[in-house]
């Protein structure tokens, strides 16, 4: 059971609410310069990953008061209810046990009395020799030719994840041309399948569920265009795998089931890349890089299991982002990552975070009145310093940011990466410090302006700064600290969500369009007048009708 704690009445909120009066008077330059220790203080080290988390609006007390706020809502019971294959997925009766898909130690994890270990190293043998089979070239399509493009069928959690690690690790790929399709548009199928050839093309229909409405329509379409190449049905099992729970549907879209890759309820769709559905990756990076993403998410799973609150790393950062979001009512979170390879990071939390911690109810089911979830966002540097970096800078919203950046590229061409890297520390360092009048003053003075030119221009120079960032900066990305970062921030988002007392892995917020789509979709197939909705929707369908 996890517990059942309102965090707005525990004794440590009330102090924080307090303390914040006081740190709120305070600017990050001054807390600094109050204590030159603050570094050492507040950053954290695990294996090559750095997280410093000093150029935040806190201070010594403030984190006391934060353990102290996690300690009351039994953070470390929660922890252990998850590690030991509790069904904390409440509202859906299932455990949450992504940490069981990378448990490297082997040790037994338990679901209804069954040690669900052997299931999972099963099917990642299976994943082995596949992956093994298609990279070797010694997988042959109908016509006898090796696989050259893989092209994975899924959305959400069936897509991110892959997308995001096949990106992220670009570096360690081999020959196999990787696509991905997710958008029920036509357009995104149908360019990507511009210039495949299907006689050496491999798709994988990756849905959790095997009833989203975007994959099965784009698997049809996929698998029509195969058999539109003179391909016969029976050809269909050379070139075509599904990555599911659900082996009936799969069988029912035309797929053997021994091209069925398979994970269970335990796994939400959002953790899922550690699953069957990493399948894409595995074919991308090969078996033991996998291998390797998954011993470094273990590692952060242990540490994160087994270290004190204080030298936690996923609970300073979900702690320090609880301070922003309920203290100072901050409305977001941006990741920014100084990494091209990682520029699909802040989207693929953008559902790990969102669809995980966007919940206005309670664990007694009744509404919040406190904020939840941030709404998180970024692209990677430097192009956000070119595009929305102003209003982090100088705008009226406080943005707290993370900046992540790797000390080593895989491209170490001439200056590139010190540049990159310089923008990296500059940017967290000037928003912290901004820029004073005096300085903007000085500055324009040695530029020749004349005092009323400078009273009126200095204005617009200045930055108050005070602007909160953490900074994680690695040694290198591989596929090990991938994983132990991406562990990293799914746990933060878990520690979050017991203290905001809500349900983290059940996404009942999608259901609704859903239904809703299902239900116009007959509508659009004929060309009668609608009217059985509101006024808005009858008119946009109709004019859709008149102009189609
Ligand atoms: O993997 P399937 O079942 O196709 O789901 C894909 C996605 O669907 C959405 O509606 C959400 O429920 C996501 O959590 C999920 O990742």
């Amino acid at each position: 059971m996890l517990p059942n704690i309102d965090f707005t009445t525990t004794q440590s909120y009330k102090y924080l609410a307090d303390h914040y009066i006081d740190i709120v008077s305070k600017s990050l330059k001054e807390l600094f310069e109050i204590d030159n220790q603050r570094f050492t203080k507040f950053s954290l080290q695990f294996e090559e990953i750095l997280l410093d988390y000093s150029k935040n609006r806190i201070d010594e007390q403030t984190v006391a008061l934060l353990i102290q706020l996690a300690k009351e809502c039994s953070v470390n019971k929660a922890i252990e209810a998850m590690f030991s294959g509790e069904k904390i997925n409440a509202t859906e009766g299932r455990p949450v046990l992504h940490i069981a898909l990378r448990n490297r130690s082997n040790t037994p994890i338990y679901v209804d009395g069954k040690d669900v270990m052997p299931d999972v190293n099963r099917v990642l043998e299976q994943m082995k020799t596949f992956s093994e089979e298609i990279i070797s070239g010694s997988w042959k399509g109908y016509t006898g030719k090796a696989i050259t493009d893989v092209v994975n069928i899924g959305i959400g959690g069936s897509d991110l994840g892959p997308v995001m690690v096949t990106e992220a690790l670009k570096a360690y790929k081999n020959h196999l041309n990787m696509h991905f399709v997710s958008n029920v548009d036509g357009t995104h199928i149908v360019e990507t399948l511009k210039g495949l050839n299907p006689e050496t093309t491999l798709f994988l229909i990756a849905s959790k569920t095997f009833t989203t409405q975007e994959t099965m329509g784009n698997g049809h379409s996929a698998r029509d265009w195969f058999l539109a190449s003179g391909a016969k049905e029976s050809d269909v099992a050379k070139h075509f795998a599904a990555l599911s729970t659900n082996s009936e549907g799969v069988s029912k879209f035309g797929i053997d089931t021994k091209n069925m890759f398979e994970f269970w309820d335990w796994v939400g769709g959002r953790y899922s890349l550690w699953s069957a559905i990493g399948l894409s990756i595995v074919l991308s990076i090969g078996y033991e890089n996998f291998t390797e993403l998954l011993a470094g998410a273990h590692a952060m799973d242990n540490h994160f299991k087994s270290t004190e609150l204080e030298q936690n790393l996923p609970v300073a950062l979900a702690l320090v982002g609880i301070w922003y979001n309920n203290f100072f009512e901050s409305e977001t979170n941006a990741i920014l990552p100084y990494d091209q390879y990682m520029h699909r990071f802040a989207a693929y939390f953008q559902q790990g975070d969102m669809e995980s911690n966007g919940k206005h109810v309670d664990r007694n089911g009744k509404p919040v009145d406190y904020s939840t979830g941030p709404i998180i966002w970024g692209e990677p540097g430097t192009n956000g310093q070119h595009a929305f970096y102003q209003l982090i800078h100088q705008g009226t919203k406080l943005i707290p940011c993370d900046f992540i950046a790797p000390a080593i590229s895989h491209n170490p061409l001439g200056e590139h990466h010190q540049m990159l890297l310089s923008n990296f520390f500059a940017q967290t360092e000037a928003l912290m410090n901004g820029k004073t009048h005096e300085v903007v003053v000085d500055e324009l003075k040695k530029a020749g302006k004349t005092d009323a030119e400078i009273e009126k221009i200095a204005p617009f120079k200045e930055f108050e700064g005070n602007r909160p960032t953490n900074s994680i900066l690695l040694k290198e990305i591989t596929p090990r600290s991938l994983g132990s970062l991406i562990a990293m921030y799914e746990h933060k988002i878990f520690v979050q969500g017991i203290i905001w007392n809500i349900y983290s892995f059940d996404q009942w917020g999608v259901e609704l369009g859903k239904q809703l789509a299902g239900k116009i979709l007959p509508e659009l197939r004929t060309d009668d007048e609608i009217t059985s909705h509101d006024s808005s929707t009858n008119g946009l369908i109709n004019q859709y009708k008149a102009w189609r």
